[in-house]
């Protein structure tokens, strides 16, 4: 029998029933997600039309909340891309749900029945804290926690009010869950590097707690547990009140620009470096190259820039030696340290978002760790009415003079090679900002046409 999860049931839904026969949605909950999903801050290609949408998975929590892996096509795409949500579905909700509430469904009995995001809903998210202080399976979902790390119970949920690209939630200000909303097949390196790094020792990272995984429809990370940094402030918030003008940000980032440099350090040793092929500056200027022109088929406005871009990657191409290739961080922004106890800690170690798992998990030159805090500092200076580029350069050329304090290079002496990789990571920006915040584009596209100026 396919269970049609139309007809949600407010209470019991049969989870084994669920689980033994993935159901394709053919009506109206299908129809309220694919309305709704495209909307929501981590949806990747709301500008892509969706063609197809299943549950692939779905597991009860308890009466009424439901884990679901959702499996959505879009037009042109040969692939699919995985979602994971937590539905609700209640005859009534409280007022406070109601702002959360996705849309109607017919019940088994021909009852109405309001279907809401549970991630705001405690009678989800408590269980699923539960679930994972206790370990072991439900449906097709895995719970493990580290030997030795205890997840107190009675811990009260909240949704992290953050620009993020995935949802996170912080119990009792003591851990902070967060759930990969994409999902792609393998270990999320937002769990792997922490923990490699723990167990090597590294101090400014935060060790994972506990996570939990799916096995099926295939195995992938959904959710990892760490501990939650009550008074950190993030380096977004410290840099824009700098570039607003009321504070300084100029011992933070050479401090920034240390911290940096020693994770790459601890990376270097926590994870096997293999030696980079001789012609790897032409194959990675090569792959920056393949990047911009698919980007550009994506998003109109680069077209204007490919030639010159090309010129900026085969100029680099020619550059003698690029770094050794290590594990990096990979989407390295302002909002991904936190100043907690007058020390930086770096965290979100999934890479970007949109490239396929085993790319992230791969070897990448520290420049482009460099290269992401840079443009995030470019970023912290353009957004608002008053752009303040001298802030980005003074604060860069500081970061920089911090990292070559503590790393293995010195960014201010291979200008050609970051800004090969600087080009690289605004083509990906633009990419990003056209799917999830098109009002954010204009960033990122000056600082496009910016690089190919000054090339
Ligand atoms: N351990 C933590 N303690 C305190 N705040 C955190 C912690 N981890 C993440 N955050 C906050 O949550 C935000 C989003 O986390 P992040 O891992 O970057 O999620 P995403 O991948 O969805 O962007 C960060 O910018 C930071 O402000
Ligand atoms: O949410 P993630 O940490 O996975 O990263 C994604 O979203 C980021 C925005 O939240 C995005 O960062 C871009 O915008 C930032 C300002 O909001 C800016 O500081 C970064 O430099 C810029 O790249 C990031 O690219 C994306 O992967």
């Amino acid at each position: 029998m396919a269970l049609s999860l139309t007809s949600l049931p407010a209470a019991s839904l049969p989870a084994t029933a669920v689980l033994s026969e993935p159901a394709v949605i053919r009506g109206r909950l299908a129809a309220l997600l694919a309305r709704w999903m495209p909307d929501q801050r981590w949806f990747a290609g709301r500008d892509k039309k969706i063609t197809s949408l299943a549950v692939v998975s779905a597991t009860e929590l308890t009466p009424g909340c439901f884990h679901l892996l959702v499996e959505v096509g879009h037009r042109g795409e040969q692939h699919c891309v995985h979602y994971q949500l937590l539905l609700g579905a209640a005859t009534h909700v409280p007022p406070r749900l109601r702002r959360h509430v996705i849309g109607e469904v017919e019940g088994p009995a021909g009852n109405r029945l309001l279907v809401y995001d549970a991630v705001h809903d405690h009678r989800a998210t408590v269980p699923l804290l539960d679930r994972v202080r206790r370990g072991g399976t439900l449906g097709n979902l895995r719970f493990e926690s580290f030997p030795r790390t205890a997840v107190p119970s009675g811990l009260a949920p909240r949704v992290l009010d953050v620009e993020q690209s995935n949802t996170s939630i912080v119990y009792g200000d003591r851990l902070i869950l967060k759930l990969f909303r994409r999902v792609q097949p393998g270990i999320n390196p937002d769990l792997e590097v922490p923990t490699v790094l723990a167990r090597h020792g590294y101090a400014r990272g935060l060790a994972p707690t506990a996570w939990f995984h799916t096995f099926a429809p295939f195995f992938a990370t959904l959710g990892v547990v760490q501990p939650y940094l009550t008074d950190a402030t993030d380096g977004w918030t410290l840099a824009r009140e700098s570039a607003l003008g009321r504070t300084d940000f100029l011992a933070e980032a050479r401090d920034l620009g240390r911290a940096t440099a020693a994770l790459h350090v601890a990376l270097s040793e926590a994870f096997p470096v293999a030696p980079a092929p001789a012609d790897h500056t032409v194959r990675l200027a090569g792959a920056m190259t393949h990047r911009l022109r698919h980007a550009a088929s994506l998003v109109p406005a680069l077209h204007a820039y490919v030639p010159q871009l090309t010129r900026v990657y085969a100029e680099f191409a020619q550059a003698d030696g690029d770094l050794p290739l290590q594990r990096i961080h990979g989407d390295l922004h302002l909002a991904q340290v936190l100043r907690a106890g007058g020390d930086w800690h770096i965290v979100d170690f999934e890479g970007e978002p949109a490239k396929p798992l085993a790319e992230r998990r791969g070897d990448h030159s520290p420049v482009g760790d460099v290269a992401g805090m840079l443009r995030s500092f470019d970023y912290a200076a353009h957004i608002g009415d008053a752009p303040r580029p001298e802030w980005a350069e003074r604060t860069s050329a500081t970061f920089c003079a911090g990292y070559a304090e503590v790393g293995r290079f010195d960014p201010q002496d291979i200008a050609v090679t970051l800004r090969a990789h600087e080009a690289d990571r605004a083509v990906y920006e633009v990419v990003y900002e056209a799917g999830h915040r098109p009002d954010w584009i204009t960033v990122p596209m000056a600082a496009v046409a910016r690089l190919c100026r000054t090339s």
